[in-house]
């Protein structure tokens, strides 16, 4: 049975607590199993990628067919039907639309003391997109990854995806062919992570991995981080629906299910302020457990991972929201803005009783690569910015350097940096505001 939290029970302060701290994705094992096998791939390249994937997957390749060539895109497309890649091109139109809005812009302007300063954006080289696929296949995924990528203008989009028994969704190789990825590899878990991070004989390293996967890709990734980038850390996935009593309970416990459905690690929490809905939620995701395919996943989850939390009135809903900082959060209530205003932590929102969190999760356009584990108190979810980076850049001419020059001399004599103080002072000494610096001014 999951969890239930009464908001009048004395103990619920300690019980909303245990919940916070529950780990779902962060066991000592894993740590240790990622590092074996990050550093056995840096040592032996190939040869231990090709070991793992045996292992994990059930696939025994050799080097020359970890990569996925166009023939075999081409035949994977000729498979798929009309309407489902109708339906893949409706969700790629809307995810670009909406991330090309995050494009940024460069500035620069001149400010009072005459110094030239501003911004410049520029998109990395090189992307690693991790498409999950132990327990499910994901061509959303590959659209999620991809498309922001190309948005930031990335040169090079190198996708890997576990092909568990050497099966593959045709679905996934139509999706990364309409999103435009450049290199795609049919490996998985750490040792993918760890092929992108160091590079192999058949792979060369890219410069910042991306996208979700299970407790040994997020480990992997936290641990190949500083020398490659990574974005957010989106594990295993959870959903935060806030209802009250007028909901329909099987609208709400199919809400539920649907992230309860991705891991046996997944989690599931409603919040109500009406205990006999809650308890017809509770009925009916059983009831529906009954007919759904992956339902030894999804009860599996419910049970060890799921909560139902009774306030005595929504309002006490955002400050407890907060502190879960959840993946997915639905406020199924009228006036959805209310609550909304008060919230500030949560990866992405759905607002109001007809945004079901699958509509995100596919076709609406936001990206549903999430923070979870509580990340969402620090970061967000893939962007376009993940792809690219600022440099930042200073001129100075002779007057300016004038106006500023003498504190940074100050300072460094402070820190007791002397060339630091010599290559600024130098140039005021030899004249800098004068006529000869100024002639070169600007050029
Ligand atoms: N947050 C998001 O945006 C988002 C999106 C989609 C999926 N997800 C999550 O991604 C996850 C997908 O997980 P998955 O398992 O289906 O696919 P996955 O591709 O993440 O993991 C499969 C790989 O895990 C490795 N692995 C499995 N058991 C192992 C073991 N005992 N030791 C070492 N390595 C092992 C194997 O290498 C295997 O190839 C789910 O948790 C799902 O909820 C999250
Ligand atoms: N809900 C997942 C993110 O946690 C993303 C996804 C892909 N397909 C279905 N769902
Ligand atoms: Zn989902």
């Amino acid at each position: 049975m999951p969890r239930e939290l009464i908001r009048t029970d004395p103990d619920f302060d300690r019980q909303f607590e245990a919940l916070l701290n529950q780990k779902r994705d962060e066991a000592h094992s894993v740590r240790d199993v990622v590092d074996g096998i990050l550093s056995d791939v840096a040592r032996r390249g190939d040869a231990a990628v090709l070991e793992y994937t045996a292992r994990f997957d059930r696939l025994d390749i050799s080097a020359g067919d970890l990569r996925i060539d166009a023939a075999e895109i081409a035949q994977a497309r000729a498979k798929c039907d009309r309407e489902t890649l109708d339906a893949l091109a409706l969700a790629a139109k809307r995810i670009k639309a909406f991330h090309a809005h995050q494009k940024p812009q460069d500035h620069s302007y001149i400010d009072d003391a005459g110094v030239r300063l501003g911004v410049r954006w520029s998109a990395i080289d090189a992307a690693g997109l991790y498409v999950p696929g132990g327990m499910a296949s994901y061509p959303s995924s590959v659209l999620m990854n991809a498309l922001p990528a190309k948005v930031a203008g990335v040169e090079r989009l190198v996708m890997v995806v576990p092909t568990p028994d050497g099966v593959i969704n045709p679905l996934v190789l139509a999706a990364a062919d309409l999103a435009g990825v450049d290199e795609l590899y049919r490996i998985g878990g750490a040792q993918a992570v760890a092929a992108l991070a160091y590079g192999t004989e058949s792979l060369a390293p890219v410069d910042k991995i991306v996208g979700p996967g299970n407790a040994y890709v997020a480990e992997a990734k936290r641990q190949v981080f500083g020398r490659v980038g990574i974005d957010t850390i989106a594990g295993p996935s959870e959903i935060l629906v806030v209802a009250d009593g007028d909901n329909d309970p099987a609208w709400i416990a199919a809400d539920l299910l649907s992230q309860a459905e991705h891991d046996a690690v997944a989690q599931s929490i409603l919040i109500t302020d009406d205990a006999a809905f809650a308890s017809a939620v509770a009925d009916e995701i059983e009831q529906q457990l009954m007919s759904l395919d992956r339902r030894d996943i999804a009860s599996a989850s419910w049970r060890d991972y799921g909560a139902m939390i009774v306030l005595d009135d929504l309002m006490q809903a955002p400050a407890l929201v907060d502190r879960l900082a959840p993946e997915h959060l639905e406020l199924a209530v009228a006036d959805p803005d209310v609550l909304f205003a008060r919230i500030r932590h949560a990866g992405a929102v759905f607002l109001g009783r007809y945004t079901p969190e699958a509509v995100g999760d596919y076709v609406a356009g936001p990206n549903h690569v999430l923070p979870t584990s509580r990340a969402a108190r620090f970061s967000s979810g893939l962007s376009v910015l993940d792809f690219m980076k600022r440099t930042t850049f200073i001129g100075c001419d002779g007057d300016s350097l004038t106006r500023i020059g003498p504190a940074a001399v100050r300072l460094a004599r402070a820190e007791g940096l002397g060339a630091h103080a010599q290559s600024v002072s130098i140039r005021l000494d030899r004249g800098a505001g004068g006529e000869d610096s100024r002639k070169q001014d600007h050029q």
